[in-house]
């Protein structure tokens, strides 16, 4: 059973007609690129690598420290969730003045705890297996939007495996968890085609139950593979084997977690935003430390970009995106679906028509993002249509409006990367980015601001090539 979802915070057909609200403080002009943006964008942490080493960290068997970890809502969030399940997690210089290691000190688990997971996916699907093994009651609830996103599979799991959880029937939250100390495990079946952080939150747990784990998806295909890979990389890094040899079963032995001494890496799906203003003004973007071999989905951000026509170079300085042209393309991102919103922006903006599938499941992420795309995008004069699994974009000229964002911080990114070239876009409850991203409206105005690069070897006539997409104009 799945409960209705909150109308004040789903995208709203009716609000289309209905037109634009009146300014709220929360309200941002975004601004509009005067040219071709030339820009080095540094990213913080990544959100998914950082809250998977703060589970695994409190439930290792020594003190852990975590590098370069990304302090953002969710990942405070999660911090916090530990903390009140009796972790220490404290600050400590590093190596990086500007970014304190998180040293993270493990303790028996204990409850009664009140776990607030804001909006958090992970901190909604990843905790509720720590709790089974915390002494004592730990409830969950979080943003009124959080109540509507699904965590049911997860909690039928952990019934399976023996936990006792009290959720008034519906699925999802507030629910409590009543944690016994141990979880017997065993093995278990999930249908995960809704978010591949049911299996990634089983899995992160499953070496602390008491026969281990084994998690079988059964249902139509999963999402999000990368993150599933991301989580089982984490757990053998952390000394924990898992057998994932047969497709859509893992099998986690009991064992114990090693301490861990890791540095995060830069948050590759909130550096496709930063990217996207390249490729929507004909500009050049760097990102820094990009790593060569990733686990992260927001990799595959490279591919996406240089099919819509960018040059993309990746070294080991980091990545370089180019926009040249920019074209539609038929793109599935399955596996990389929390980069629909920018794609989604930077399609509307094209010389051709997009189509991007393989990802209804996103109609549960933060809100509606199917929905909600397609509602904002044609406030704006675009041409949008929902699909089955995605969206079809035919671009259109647009004009300047308050896009809502409905509390999805990638929503807001997406309003951000329109803005650059559509004069008059106010971006509505701006500080929603800081989810994942500190700043990102000050880091939005360092990017127009920068210098340009040295750019060995680029001649006027290709800058001024790139500045086509101005009508001519360039720096
Ligand atoms: O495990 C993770 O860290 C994540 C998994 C994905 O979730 P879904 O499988 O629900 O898309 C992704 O979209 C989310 O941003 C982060
Ligand atoms: C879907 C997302 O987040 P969450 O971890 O809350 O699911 C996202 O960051 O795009």
């Amino acid at each position: 059973m799945t409960r209705p979802a909150d109308p004040d915070h789903r995208p709203s057909p009716s609000f289309a007609a209905s037109g634009a609200p009146p300014s709220s403080p929360g309200d941002w002009a975004a601004p509009t690129a005067d040219g071709p943006v030339d820009a080095v964008a540094v990213l913080p942490g990544s959100k998914s690598i950082t809250n998977r080493f703060l589970v695994l960290a409190a439930l290792a068997n020594d003190d852990s420290r975590i590098r370069r970890p990304l302090r953002s809502r969710d990942t405070l969030l999660m911090a916090q969730a530990l903390r009140s399940l009796g972790v220490e997690v404290e600050d400590h210089d590093g190596e990086d003045p500007g970014c304190p290691d998180w040293l993270v000190r493990p303790a028996p688990l204990r409850g009664p705890a009140l776990v607030d997971v804001g909006l958090a996916g992970t901190v909604m699907r990843f905790l509720p297996p720590v709790a089974a093994l915390a002494d004592g009651p730990v409830t969950f609830d979080g943003d009124p939007q959080a109540r509507a996103r699904p965590v049911g599979p997860v909690l039928e799991a952990l019934r399976g495996l023996g936990a006792v959880v009290e959720d008034g029937g519906w699925g999802a939250m507030p629910f409590t968890v009543h944690g016994r100390g141990a979880l017997p495990g065993g093995e278990v079946t999930v249908d995960a085609s809704g978010s591949s952080q049911f299996i990634s939150a089983l899995l992160l747990s499953g070496a602390r139950f008491d026969r281990g784990l084994t998690v079988r998806h059964a249902g139509p295909a999963l999402p999000s593979l990368p993150h599933i890979r991301m989580t089982v990389e984490t757990l053998r890094d952390a000394g924990v084997m898992v057998d994932d040899g047969d497709p859509d079963t893992w099998r986690v032995e009991p064992s114990e977690i090693n301490a861990l001494d890791v540095t995060v890496e830069p948050d590759l799906s909130n550096a496709a935003v930063f990217l996207a203003a390249a490729l929507v003004t004909g500009g050049r973007v760097h990102v820094p430390a990009w790593p060569q071999f990733t686990t992260q989905a927001g990799d595959l951000v490279r591919g996406v970009f240089e099919a819509m026509g960018a040059d993309v170079v990746l070294d080991r300085e980091g990545l370089t995106v180019v926009g040249r042209g920019l074209h539609g393309v038929d793109v599935d991102l399955r596996d990389a679906s929390e980069l629909t919103p920018v794609v989604a922006a930077v399609a509307a903006l094209a010389d051709s028509p997009t189509r991007i599938r393989g990802v209804a499941h996103i109609r549960h992420h933060e809100t509606d993002r199917l929905a909600a795309l397609a509602l904002e995008l044609n406030r704006l004069g675009g041409d949008v249509v929902e699909t089955e699994d995605g969206l079809l974009i035919r671009p259109r000229p647009l004009h300047g409006e308050l896009l809502r964002t409905y509390a999805d911080h990638r929503m807001a990114m997406a309003a951000a990367v329109v803005g650059l070239r559509v004069p008059g876009v106010v971006v509505e409850d701006v500080a929603t980015t800081g989810k994942t991203l500190p700043d990102f409206a000050g880091r939005w105005s360092d990017l127009l601001a920068a210098p340009p690069q040295a750019e060995p070897g680029r001649g006027e006539q290709e800058r001024a090539e790139r500045g086509r997409l101005f009508g001519g104009r360039r720096r």
